[in-house]
């Protein structure tokens, strides 16, 4: 698992919240409570949120800052909040012991949210990283799960923040393939999309779940393999988002895009590109020709 890093003369602890991007997603079927059953291919790119935590004596409090630090709404830094819902989970599970305290967290929010990346999921797993290990809690791995779970059906995934394949509702993890070195680009259009709406406006159809191979040497034959998988809430997220149509398109056309395809239940989608050298170039480029467009380039995490 990653570690917080820690500037001894503060005592503060930094721990990054990469962005989650589902290669693939195939809905395979549906839970008797709703829930719908997914096979999916999970990576981790460099762009993230960051989550820094300073102990003290006042009660754990969380301030926002970074790009989207004031989309999250007024109260936003309230228990409503997955980091905060994280640190609570985690002290519920840990007694009595004397190194919980308080002080203050502060999200530096850069990644866009209801975005199909995983913000929110990536901010919650790293609020139980940074906390268990400032606060001196050895959680077993079965309970720390356990409370992933529960805080959302992506936040599992984010703990480990490895690339890795994600079944049930995305609490069953496998290893994901040995990934090539590759580079990728990542949009949003700037419209929040919420994950209840998209999967709502499924046609009801269900996908098999992939047969996928132990590794890809490359990034083009990982590409021209994914080229047979889907997502299976694209066609639904362009109907609650018609712009991600238009994201997807410019995606296609950039020289050396290896694939083009939305990320989750949208709206950010991603592109392939055989460096992260070459998906920089193109993020660079897309960021000048769309001012409104939050793009990031570069490597995985
Ligand atoms: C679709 C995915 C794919 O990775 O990503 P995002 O688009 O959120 O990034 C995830 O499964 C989202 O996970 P997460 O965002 O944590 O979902 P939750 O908060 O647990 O659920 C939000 C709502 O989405 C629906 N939901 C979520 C997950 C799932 N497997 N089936 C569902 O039907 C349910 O209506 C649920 O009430
Ligand atoms: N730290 C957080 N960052 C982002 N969203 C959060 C956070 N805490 C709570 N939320 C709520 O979770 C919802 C989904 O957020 P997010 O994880 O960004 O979505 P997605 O998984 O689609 O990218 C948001 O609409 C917001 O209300």
């Amino acid at each position: 698992m990653m570690s917080a890093t820690m500037d001894p003369s503060t005592q503060t602890l930094t721990e990054q919240a990469h962005a989650k991007i589902n290669l693939y997603l195939h809905v395979t079927g549906k839970r008797p409570d709703g829930y719908h059953l997914l096979d999916s291919l999970v990576v981790f790119a460099g762009a993230g949120d960051s989550l820094q935590y300073e102990p003290g004596p006042e009660p754990l409090h969380l301030e926002l800052t970074g790009r989207f630090g004031k989309t999250l709404g007024a109260d936003a830094a309230g228990p409503d909040n997955l980091v905060m819902k994280a640190a609570a989970a985690l002290r519920a599970v840990s007694g009595s012991s004397a190194h919980v305290q308080g002080g203050r967290l502060v999200l530096a929010k850069e990644l866009p949210v209801a975005s199909g990346i995983g913000g929110g999921s990536a901010d919650a797993a790293a609020a139980l990283r940074l906390l268990a290990r400032a606060w001196q809690v050895d959680v077993p791995v079965g309970t720390l799960m356990h409370m992933a779970e529960k805080l959302g059906a992506d936040v599992p995934v984010c703990v480990a923040s490895q690339a890795a394949r994600m079944e049930g509702i995305g609490e069953h993890l496998s290893p994901a393939p040995c990934l090539p070195e590759c580079g990728m680009v990542l949009v949003n259009c700037g419209q929040a999309v919420s994950t209840p709406d998209v999967f709502r406006k499924r046609d009801g159809a269900f996908r098999e779940r992939a047969a996928l191979p132990t590794h890809w040497k490359t990034a083009q034959a990982m590409a021209a393999a994914l080229t047979e998988l889907d997502n299976c809430l694209e066609a639904p997220a362009c109907q609650v988002c018609p712009p991600v149509k238009t994201v997807l398109a410019t995606l296609a056309e950039q020289p050396d895009c290896l694939l083009a395809r939305m990320s989750g239940s949208g709206a950010t989608c991603f592109a392939l590109f055989p460096s992260a050298e070459s998906a920089r170039n193109v993020a660079h480029k897309l960021a000048g020709e769309q001012a409104s467009w939050w793009v990031w380039g570069g490597a995985l995490a």
